[in-house]
Parts: C-alpha cells; sequence; structure tokens
C-alpha cells in the first residue's frame, strides 16, 4: 500500500461485488453469545429480529471472536471492550492495545528511558509524584499490576513522595472488590514507606462518579474528581483509604462511592497536586482520561472552574488522542492505529453516516478510527450524536436512546445521502453494568426493536445489512466456576457480572441488495472482529488492502 512513503487509498474494485449499495453496518455494544439460562438476558427478553438473524446460520449468521488475542489483548483471558473491539471492527487488523504495551514497556524497562518519564522525573527532586487512575485488574483501562511495577520504579528513579489517587471500580471487575484493591496498594505503599519514600493514598471516589465520565457526557464528574485531586477537597474526609472505602460502600457501590480525601492529624488534605508536582494518569484507555487529560493540560479550560491550575508536569500512560495529540507528554506511545476502514472508504466515494447516543458516540467515531477525533472528510461524513441522560445509572432507563439512534439511522439510509450508516446500540453493555438482570432484560429488547427498525430501512432501500456486536456483556449476569455453574457469595447470594465477557459475538448479513450467493465462508474459523472491515468493504464493492485481516464473505456461483 505504501509507496515511497506516501499512502495510496485507492481501493481495487472486487470483481463480483456490485457498488453503491446502501449499507447498514449495526454494533450492538455488549451482545455476546452464551448458552441460554435466565442470567442470559438475551435470552430471556424477547428479541425477535436478532432470533430471525440467527435462523441464517451458517451462511449468513455466525460466531466471531471478541476477547483476548483475536483484538490485541496480552492474554486469551483478558475480556473483550469497547476500545480494542471497535478498533478491531475499523481498522481491519489486530494491534497490540495499551494494555500489551504498557506491559512490554514496563517489561522491558523502557518506559523509563523515554521522553515522558524523563519529563516529569525532572519534578522527583523537589515536587511529588501524582498518579491517577483506576484502580482494579480487569484490565480495560488499566491494571493494579502495572500501577505497582510503575511505583515500585518511580521510586528507585528518585520520586520521594508519591500521592495516588484512587478511582474504584466495581464494573470491570465484582463490585466489592475495590476493598482489596485498596488494601493490596496500601501494603506496596507501606513497603515504600518503610524505604523511605514518602508514599500515600491521597484521594479516592468510584469510577462513574467521579473523573472517569467519557465523551463529555457529564462535566461534573471530572470536576469532582479535580477538587479532590487537584485542590484537596472532598464532602467525605478520612485519615485512611481502606477504612473510607468500607464507610461509603455502606451507601454506594464501588462505580459510584462519592469524592474521598485522606487528611492528617490536623486534618488537611494530604496530597492536593501544587505548583512543581508531577502527575500520570495510569490508565491505557482513551475515552474515560481524555477529559481529565484537557483539564490538566489545556491553558484555556471553560468546562469547569478549576479554582486554582497548578504548574505541573503532567503525562498520560499513554497519548490517548492522536489528533488532537493529547495530552503532549506520554509514557508508552498508543498502538499507530493508521489506514482505519474509514479513512479507505471516504478516499473511494462511500459517503458515511455514523451515529450514537453520547455515552457511546466515540466508539462508532473515535475508536472505530483509531483513536482519532473528528473527520476525515467532512464532505463524505455525517456523525450524529444523540444526547445521553446525565446523572442516572441506566437500570432506571434501559431503554437508553436506543429508539432515537434507530430513527435516526432509519432517516440516514432513507434519506439516500449515505452509502454507509453505522451505528452503536449501547443498551445490553450500559445497562448489563449496573448489574440489573431485570432492567438487563428491557434493555435487550429495546436494542432488538431499534435492529428492527433499521432493518426496515434497509428492506425498502434495497440495501444490505451487517449486524454484530463488539463483546459480550448482557449474555451472562453471574460469575461462574470453571464448569459454568454461577457462583455465591459468603452470604449465599448470587455474584453478580458487571463486567464484559469472553463470549464470541454474532455477526449477521442480509438484506435484499445482498447479492445472491453471498454467505460466510467456512475457512475463517477462527475469525474475530477484525476480520469485520475487509467484509465491509466487499460489501461496498471494494477489495480489502493486503494487510487486513481476511474477509468472512465468499460469493458462491449459483
Ligand atoms: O468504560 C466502561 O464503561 C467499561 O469499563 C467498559 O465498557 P466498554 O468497553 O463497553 O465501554
Ligand atoms: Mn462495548
Ligand atoms: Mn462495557
Amino acid at each position: 500500500m505504501a509507496s515511497s512513503g506516501q499512502v495510496s487509498f485507492k481501493l481495487e474494485d472486487h470483481p463480483k461485488l456490485p457498488k453503491g449499495k446502501r449499507i447498514a453496518v449495526v454494533v450492538l455494544d455488549g451482545w455476546g453469545e452464551y448458552k441460554p439460562d435466565q442470567y442470559n438476558c438475551i435470552h430471556v427478553a424477547q428479541t425477535p429480529t436478532m432470533d430471525s438473524l440467527k435462523q441464517g446460520a451458517p451462511d449468513r449468521w455466525r460466531l466471531i471472536r471478541a476477547h483476548g488475542n483475536a483484538v490485541g489483548l496480552p492474554t486469551e483471558d483478558d475480556m473483550g471492550n469497547s476500545e480494542v473491539g471497535h478498533n478491531a471492527l475499523g481498522a481491519g487488523r489486530i494491534f497490540a492495545q495499551g494494555a500489551k504495551l504498557v506491559d512490554l514497556a514496563l517489561a522491558s524497562g523502557k518506559i523509563y528511558d523515554g521522553e515522558g518519564f524523563k519529563y516529569i522525573s525532572e519534578s522527583f527532586e523537589k515536587g511529588t509524584l501524582h498518579l491517577i487512575g483506576l484502580l482494579s485488574d480487569g484490565g480495560v483501562h488499566s491494571r493494579l499490576d502495572q500501577l505497582q511495577l510503575l511505583l515500585k520504579g518511580a521510586s528507585e528513579r528518585g520520586a520521594k513522595r508519591i500521592r495516588v489517587h484512587v478511582l474504584t471500580d466495581g464494573r470491570d471487575v465484582l463490585d466489592g472488590s475495590s476493598v482489596g484493591f485498596v488494601e493490596t496498594l496500601e501494603n506496596d505503599l507501606a513497603k515504600l514507606r518503610e524505604k523511605g519514600v514518602d508514599a500515600r493514598i491521597a484521594s479516592g471516589g468510584g469510577r462513574m462518579y467521579v473523573t472517569m465520565d467519557r465523551y463529555e457526557n457529564d462535566w461534573d464528574v471530572v470536576k469532582r474528581g479535580w477538587d479532590a485531586q487537584v485542590l484537596g477537597e472532598a464532602p467525605h474526609k478520612f485519615k485512611n483509604a481502606v477504612e473510607a472505602v468500607k464507610k461509603l460502600r455502606e451507601n454506594a457501590n464501588d462505580q459510584y462511592l462519592p469524592p474521598f480525601v485522606i487528611v492528617d492529624d490536623n486534618n488537611k488534605a494530604v496530597g492536593p497536586i501544587v505548583d512543581g508536582d508531577a502527575v500520570v494518569t495510569i490508565n491505557f484507555r482513551a475515552d474515560r482520561m481524555v477529559m481529565l487529560a484537557k483539564a490538566l493540560e489545556y491553558q484555556d479550560f471553560n468546562k469547569f472552574d478549576r479554582v486554582r491550575v497548578p504548574k505541573i508536569r503532567y503525562a498520560g500512560m499513554l497519548q490517548y488522542d492522536g489528533e488532537l495529540k493529547l495530552p503532549s507528554r506520554y509514557l508508552v506511545s498508543p498502538p499507530e492505529i493508521d489506514r482505519t476502514s474509514g479513512e479507505y472508504l471516504v478516499h473511494n466515494g462511500v459517503r458515511t453516516f455514523a451515529c450514537s447516543e453520547t455515552v457511546k458516540f466515540g466508539h462508532v467515531t473515535f475508536f472505530w478510527n483509531g483513536n482519532r477525533s473528528g473527520y476525515f472528510n467532512p464532505q463524505m461524513e455525517e456523525y450524529v450524536e444523540i444526547p445521553s441522560d446525565v446523572g442516572i445509572t441506566f437500570n432506571v432507563q434501559p431503554k437508553m436512546k436506543a429508539l432515537e439512534i434507530g430513527e435516526k439511522a432509519r432517516d440516514a439510509i432513507l434519506s439516500g445521502k449515505f452509502d454507509q450508516v453505522r451505528v452503536n446500540i449501547p443498551n445490553g453493555d450500559m445497562v448489563g453494568h449496573t448489574g440489573d438482570i431485570e432492567a438487563t432484560v428491557v434493555a435487550c429488547k429495546a436494542a432488538d426493536e431499534a435492529v428492527k427498525m433499521i432493518l426496515d430501512a434497509i428492506e425498502q432501500v434495497g440495501g444490505i445489512y451487517i449486524v454484530t456486536a463488539d463483546h459480550g456483556n448482557a449474555e451472562d449476569m453471574v460469575k461462574r466456576n470453571k464448569s459454568g455453574e454461577p457462583l455465591l457469595d459468603k452470604n449465599g447470594d448470587l455474584q453478580i457480572l458487571t463486567s464484559h465477557t469472553c463470549q464470541p459475538v454474532p455477526i449477521a448479513i442480509g438484506g435484499p441488495g445482498l447479492a445472491p450467493g453471498v454467505r460466510f465462508r467456512s475457512d475463517v474459523p477462527n475469525g474475530g472482529l477484525a476480520n469485520v472491515a475487509a467484509t465491509v468493504m466487499n460489501l461496498h464493492g471494494f477489495i480489502s488492502p493486503n494487510d487486513y485481516e481476511t474477509t468472512l464473505i465468499e460469493v458462491a456461483d449459483n
């Protein structure tokens, strides 16, 4: 593809498939395939549209891999997630993802030789090193073992005063597990103190209520974090972080703990961020760190009153946005996800419409385009964001904006202005993360109704649809033992699984515009999300670039 440094975006014509079909690309977020029992909300819900697509197996419905190595994660035990899933769907290739790149940089020690670490380490002599991020072993946004290694590495390289600002999880890991993670961290910090490093937890809060908002849905979330982390102010003050989490859990779950600061005997916060300090946001995943990165890095910033803007040296674990180059300093280079299918298609005349509601909007745009914000060509693309509800947990509104997304997609398909109409339907995932089984059943039904609306529009215009998902979630809502039996906690209650899963996801193709003879190949049994881009390119009448993962479809002679 690349010739003398120049990339040619011209795609070759598909020998058998026509151009000019209107194509709906539907991504159901958090919609995996699993055995049909009472904890499989997709099975329990009425999902006639998705059920009917399944009847097309094996030629027009199959399963594809959406976790572990298939999406560039370190191990086969790593569940899929939206970032890596949409990256693979959009880029058509498997890139070693942030989790893996940070592992490698820590293992080789290269993380400490890079520009980013050198930059922050200039503050070690006089200032404090602050580490802010998600505290769990979920491996979706961050990992505890990486934080542990960084603490050790930074202290061995001169950091004398360290403050950790923890965000409790309960979303990528079991609710309640944050107590154990904070205890582990406290042990590590105690060991550092024995070695003469003044290392402490300084503040905390639940990830969904403090700091980790995304796509600018609710800046108050980031402000609550700023107040605790930077200003040292929070409604709850504790001497000890384990005690804080235990106490605050009496009224909230891990995801939603209110912000707290750790104070000394004089009731003074032990770790506000001040001039001369260094700050690292330890999450490798972008979407829920970009807002804080803006608050920390931008001089002109008007999303909330920062009150005090300390002069700091700030680095992200990774660079979170390749287009905005944000943050400008980072410890590990992000995957170079270039030449995504969106970029190719735009160069080849495919007019594209993408839509979701706020909480997933960046998934079908930013992640789809290789962690790049903005349009490739505004004349050829339109991205529509439907505002998400703010300040609620989605089990109270499980239908979310599914029907509005369906309507927008329908209108875009009928308008004739677009060749590709791409959506993310969030319900299975966002409601699945609340752990509320009943609400998740309602969510799955709503998602199915949105799919129907889109498929009906495709039917009307003689188009093609491709329906898939980015990873599992709603199809399994309980933690299980190795033989698949639900696990109970020490009180005899079911252990609810709020996280994603390692299950495969469905993919279906169809519609009146699908050429006769198009069917899923049987010789790509291990196909995964990265095989979808080439498939979509074929349906638009093109052959994918040579280095893309192979297409899932073939055209049988009739
Ligand atoms: O950020 C989140 O909400 C979860 O950690 C992962 O969910 P997602 O990968 O589906 O966004
Ligand atoms: Mn997702
Ligand atoms: Mn999710």
